[in-house]
């Protein structure tokens, strides 16, 4: 069985296979994106219930703006709305919820609810609800390299001084406990990073199912941990 001494701190989670879960019966994507968000409210749930301490989800990639735009707006809605609906709760469950990436592109009513909900959880500490929209692994990096480069510019670093820890400090996790995911899951069946976290990757366990993410439930999250659990992770030792 699972042993609580070796859950994952921080699992990251790809959603894929919404559109194929509803084009599968015969629904519109638009179903396939609201029984996602069903999903996503089941595992931050069973994630707080196994201990683990944070959970980043991937809902939006910057790539996801060449869609139709009735599904970007579609998403949007949704992002809010779920935001709106789950405040309340998170607030009493004691979780505490950021969003990664890059909000300046977000629709205005949705950049301000997330600004809210990110100030009305930011004292929890109980569970750490991490949701990336219009992420990109490489623009965090060249932000960061932005961030640094103009230190160096105003003199405050050498470049010498430039090292991993700095960087980590610059990057889109650097507020979160425990920012390198112990745990990868990539629903559907697809087996890449898709410019999800890249530099946060780097001792990751990475795990994937041809589970689409509607159907990713209780069964397929423990069977998740129990593959997780039986790999005796050696960071290059
Ligand atoms: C926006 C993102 C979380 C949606 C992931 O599911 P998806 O729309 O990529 O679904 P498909 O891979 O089945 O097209
Ligand atoms: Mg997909």
């Amino acid at each position: 069985g699972l042993r609580r001494e070796l859950m994952p701190k921080h699992v990251a989670v790809i959603m894929d296979g919404n559109r194929r879960w509803a084009w599968s019966r015969g629904l519109m994507p638009q179903a396939g994106y609201l029984a996602g968000a069903g999903a996503l409210k089941v595992v931050v749930d069973l994630c707080r219930k196994w201990g683990i301490h944070v959970l980043t989800v991937f809902a939006f990639s910057s790539d996801n703006w060449l869609r139709p735009k009735v599904e970007v707006d579609f998403l949007m809605g949704l992002l809010e709305s779920v935001l709106k609906d789950e405040v309340a709760s998170m607030s009493r469950k004691g979780i505490r919820l950021s969003v990664i990436g890059d909000v300046s592109k977000l629709p205005q009513s949705l950049r301000e609810f997330i600004t809210q909900c990110e100030n009305t959880t930011k004292n929890n500490s109980r569970f750490n609800l991490v949701i990336a929209i219009n992420y990109s692994g490489k623009y965090d990096i060249v932000q960061a390299c932005q961030s640094i480069a103009r230190k160096v510019k105003d003199g405050v670093v050498e470049p010498e001084e430039i090292n991993e820890f700095m960087i980590n400090n610059e990057l889109g996790t650097n507020l979160m406990p425990f920012p390198y995911p112990d745990l990868l899951i990539r629903t559907s069946g697809e087996v890449r990073v898709s410019n999800f976290f890249l530099w946060q990757l780097a001792y990751t366990e990475l795990y994937f199912t041809d589970t689409l993410w509607p159907d990713f439930g209780e069964d397929e999250l423990l069977r998740a941990l129990h593959v997780f659990q039986r790999r005796v992770r050696r960071y290059g030792v």
